[in-house]
């Protein structure tokens, strides 16, 4: 028995005020079933009581037998068994009831009574259920120093008895107290609060607890580890958790989207919508902690039910932060009406100064507060207006200056506070569109940060995974709207108003990139090959938050760009795709690039003499416009249909040596021709050439498509021929899905070509070709097969001419025909530069105009004479417009693109920047791809 009353009477601690208490859990762990049984042993209960006896006090009498331990009296636990109130709830037990109905000896009663205070000590649970403790309950306080002064009351930093806990109750050891002394303030506030924690917002403060003592009103908060704002923007910032400006504009948007929720609270379980105001937003009201600023003081604070106006009185005294509608400085300082929008004026004015602290740290801010003061009616203000009708000069030149201060993110950020500074109310923006915006400058800043860090890491370890995840978080970037947000903010802030609930998951995903490309630059350079799954993935986890038009966007980018480190060696190429972080498609794009780039300068490319052909290996050749169709003779006699193609060498010499270079060219670009291609390249695959001396011309040999290979089926026909056909066969039109489809699948493969560095040079529709694909494809009331056809779904493209100008040994395949001349840009014939992308958008252009008028060119502008020029004019103006009643308004616009352009140098730049300046060549295919081939990308 003696043991265990000492173990308790060990136990025993002062609080704060000095009163003396037992911890609950350090009781439970003395008060074990073991312990009491061994106490009942010395005692005066009956041994065949003593079990029944136990279970009753580990049930519900631990305390009351605790208490009569330590006055050591425990046999009067009997007296309480007999008067059935061996119950800790009923605790406390007032004197007269312990003598009068529990019989216990009058000065036993006594002390009962007086003791059992330290064993009844309240513990603390979430809740905001107010609890009112008598004056004689001791707190489980062990510290309570205050930390701030406020017009309610102080705000303690108080410590709870970590021993002295419920079970299975987690409650902070270390909170915030505010202490009120005015009832009614502590009402109100506990209101509010009751409310909004329903919200479970991180960044509103959150009730733990609310009591009574005394005359004493207490608000438990968790404790804010960094103090407030205001404290905050007098420290050094790399004393802080915000070094960098990125967590510091997130947490700032967090903060304003904490109020915005407090404006508009809405609870569908609740089934409560309310209108908030808080009134009193200043720095001192913003608490910082763990990275994050909450928002908190919600005393004067209003809720109104919704739709009501959210019009009040202006309610509080002076402050720097107030909106100029509050008081009315001509007029006496007369309380104006406020609405939600005085809220968002201050978190202006905090912003203001939080800009302030990022450019210019605490000594800005103090500056900035100086150059504020203001003197009126005797009284100096720091206010950001001067008052309802004028604003501040200093506080516009303030911000002139900041957005000198240079970078993007703070100019960004002064123009958010401008459009919030509005004297007029009505012009601000809501709560709820400062969050958008501060969100979109946090992403904004977020990606910049890593896009630099992907880039110096690829500037001291070049790898080609490297280039992959970073190539693909650019274009992630750049279908965001994120590349040039700073000029053209519409896109980013369209997709972020819609992307309410993403921007989480994006700040959580840029986070985790940011830190796994900071582990890498600290790593050795043999590190650095190690696994890029964890990059990959989280690129991953971003495009999916894309929408499915800006996912398109973004793999258009990837194409232009993908190919730009041509100059890795295929092995490498070939090693990450084993790997796994290539593509199939992505290899052969790039190893397509690759050869072509080889080509073109002329370098030393292992020949493959496989492709090259004896002059008689084709046979049966029927001409085919400029080309010709026959079959490929293999060594065991079998025979395949082939289409032929036609480079021709001109006159040379008859040496062994020019013979020699001709045949070496040729065999480059069959080998470029054979290499294997994705499918949305729609171009037929090379399998040799051959030398034709009669004709002077080399041979490329074609395998017509795999689904083409019965007999009967092998002849093909051109669009111009199907067009030319059924010009006034209306009921052999093909269908207009059909046209679409036809129209974007060659827009999508010429965006192919260009992004491995091709040029056709030759687009026409004689040069689109279609074969039949199953026996139902060949009408059999007409000669011409196909017309009843889905086969124009699927077209290909053919008569790539891969001469270069003033190359003595350059192979030419361009159309001898002089009416094709009207497929080529005028400045091309004029002035037979280097061809370009421009070149190749015009000819596709007028293929378009021909598939949506269903006419030939020739038709289309019958009767025109006059210069190529004044040709192209007059299709922009009279014949593009029209396209719209036929193929409607995208159709047209996309026309119009390829007809429009204007190549301004041999570089491939063109003059279709904004105001007419030049961009470059990726920038350009990023434009087709978004003006022409994305509008006519539908599953037609
Ligand atoms: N949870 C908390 N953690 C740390 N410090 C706090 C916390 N709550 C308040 N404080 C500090 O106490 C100060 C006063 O708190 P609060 O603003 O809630 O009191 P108030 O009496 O309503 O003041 P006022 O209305 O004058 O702003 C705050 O400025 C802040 O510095």
């Amino acid at each position: 028995m003696d043991k265990l009353k000492s173990a308790i009477k060990g136990l025993r601690r002062q609080n704060v005020a000095g009163y003396y208490y037992i911890p609950s859990r350090s009781l439970d762990a003395v008060m074990t079933t073991e312990a009491i049984r061994d106490a009942f042993v010395d005692s005066t209960i009956p041994p065949y009581h003593q079990e029944e006896t136990l279970n009753r006090v580990c049930k519900q009498g631990v305390k009351i037998f605790a208490t009569l331990l330590l006055l050591g009296c425990p046999n009067h636990l009997s007296l309480f068994i007999e008067a059935d109130q061996l119950d800790d709830a009923k605790l406390p037990l007032k004197t007269e009831a312990l003598f009068g109905e529990i019989h216990l000896p009058k000065e036993v009663a006594t002390d009962f009574a007086e003791k059992q205070w330290e064993l009844i000590v309240p513990t603390f649970r979430c809740g905001t259920l107010n609890r009112r403790f008598g004056a004689n309950i001791v707190l489980p306080f062990t510290q309570d120093k205050r930390i701030g002064k406020g017009a309610f009351g102080a705000v303690h930093e108080v410590m709870i008895d970590e021993d002295h806990q419920a079970p299975g109750v987690l409650f902070p050891h270390i909170i915030a107290r505010k202490e009120f002394t005015v009832e009614h303030d502590h009402r109100k506030e506990l209101e509010n609060l009751s409310i909004l924690n329903h919200l479970k917002h991180p960044n509103i403060v959150e009730l733990l607890s609310s009591f009574v003592q005394k005359d004493k009103y207490s608000l438990l908060f968790p404790l804010a580890k960094d103090g407030d704002l205001d404290a905050f923007l007098v420290k050094e910032r790399h004393h802080t958790q915000f070094s960098t400006d990125q967590p510091l504009v997130d947490a700032f948007a967090a903060l304003c989207s904490a109020v915005a929720h407090v404006h508009n609270f809405s609870h569908s379980k609740l089934d409560l919508q309310l209108i908030g105001l808080h009134h009193d937003l200043r720095p001192r009201n913003v608490l910082v902690s763990d990275g994050r600023f909450v928002l908190a003081d919600f005393g004067i604070s209003t809720l109104k039910p919704y739709p009501a106006n959210s019009e009040t009185p202006f309610k509080n005294g002076s402050d720097d932060y107030l909106a100029p509608e509050c008081e009315d400085w001509d007029d006496g300082f007369q309380a104006g009406k406020v609405h939600r929008s005085a809220d968002v004026w201050s978190l202006g004015c905090i912003l203001a100064e939080v800009v302030t602290y990022m450019a210019w740290g605490p000594q800005g801010v103090v500056r900035f507060r100086e150059a504020r003061r203001y003197k009126v009616r005797g009284w100096t203000l720091r206010q950001f207006h001067h008052g309802p009708r004028k604003s501040s000069e200093a506080v516009n030149s303030w911000l002139s200056d900041l957005e000198q201060q240079g970078s993007t993110t703070i100019t960004l950020l002064v123009e958010v506070v401008r459009q919030i500074l509005s004297l007029n109310f009505l012009q601000r923006p809501t709560a709820e569109e400062v969050t958008r915006e501060l969100q979109m400058i946090a992403i904004y800043e977020a990606a910049s940060n890593i896009d630099a860090t992907f880039g110096s890491i690829r500037n001291k370890y070049p790898s080609l995974d490297m280039f992959l995840e970073h190539l693909r978080f650019k274009t992630w970037m750049l279908a965001l709207g994120l590349s040039n947000f700073r000029d053209e903010p519409k896109s980013l802030r369209a997709f972020i108003h819609k992307a309410d609930l993403q921007y989480d998951e994006i700040q959580e995903t840029l986070t985790r990139l940011s830190t796994s490309l900071g582990a890498r630059q600290r790593q050795e350079p043999d590190a650095q090959c190690l696994d890029f799954s964890s990059l990959s993935n989280l690129n991953d986890k971003l495009q999916r938050v894309l929408t499915p038009e800006q996912r398109e966007k973004s793999r258009d980018y990837f194409l232009i760009n993908v190919t730009e480190e041509s100059e890795l060696p295929c092995d490498e190429i070939e090693g990450a795709v084993a790997s796994g972080s290539v593509t199939h498609e992505i290899r052969l794009r790039a190893k397509l690039k690759y050869i072509n780039n080889i080509l073109t300068d002329d370098r030393y490319l292992p020949p493959d003499r496989s492709l090259r052909l004896e002059p008689n290996a084709v046979e049966e050749l029927i001409p085919f416009g400029d080309h010709h169709r026959g079959r490929l003779i293999d060594q065991r006699g079998d025979s395949q249909p082939v289409w032929v193609e036609w480079h021709r060498y001109g006159k040379h010499e008859a040496k062994q040596e020019t013979m020699g270079l001709l045949y070496e060219r040729a065999t480059r670009i069959a080998q470029l021709l054979a290499a294997d291609k994705p499918e949305s390249f729609r171009s037929l695959t090379c399998c040799g050439f051959f030398l034709d001396a009669e004709r002077e011309a080399f041979g490329m040999v074609y395998k017509f498509p795999d689904s083409t290979d019965d007999q009967d089926l092998v002849r093909p026909i051109d669009l111009r021929q199907r067009i030319v056909d059924t010009l006034d066969k209306h009921a052999l039109y093909p269908d207009l899905d059909d046209r679409f489809k036809l129209a974007s699948t060659l827009v999508a493969s010429l965006f192919e070509f260009h992004s491995v560095g091709w040029l056709h040079k030759n687009l026409m529709s004689s040069n689109v070709i279609f074969f039949p694909k199953t026996r139902n494809d060949i009408d059999a009331d007409t000669s011409n097969p196909l017309y009843r056809s889905e086969a124009i779904r699927e077209p290909f493209l053919v008569g790539f001419n891969h001469s270069r100008p003033e190359d003595p040994f350059a192979l030419t395949s361009a159309p001898a025909q002089s009416d094709l001349r009207h497929y080529h840009h005028p400045a091309y014939l004029k002035e037979n530069r280097g061809y370009q992308l421009e070149y190749d958008y015009y000819s596709l252009g007028i293929i378009l105009l021909e598939i949506g008028f269903w006419m030939p060119l020739a038709k289309i502008t019958e009767g025109w004479v006059g210069s190529y020029e004044e040709r192209r004019r007059r299709l922009l103006e009279r014949r593009v417009p029209r396209l719209k009643q036929y193929m409607g308004r995208r159709y047209s616009e996309a026309v119009r693109f390829c007809l429009e352009g204007n190549p301004v140098s041999d570089n491939g730049t063109s003059g279709r920047g904004d105001q007419g300046e030049t961009i470059g060549r990726k920038e350009l295919m990023l434009q087709f791809a978004q003006c022409v081939m994305a509008p006519l990308k539908v599953p037609w």
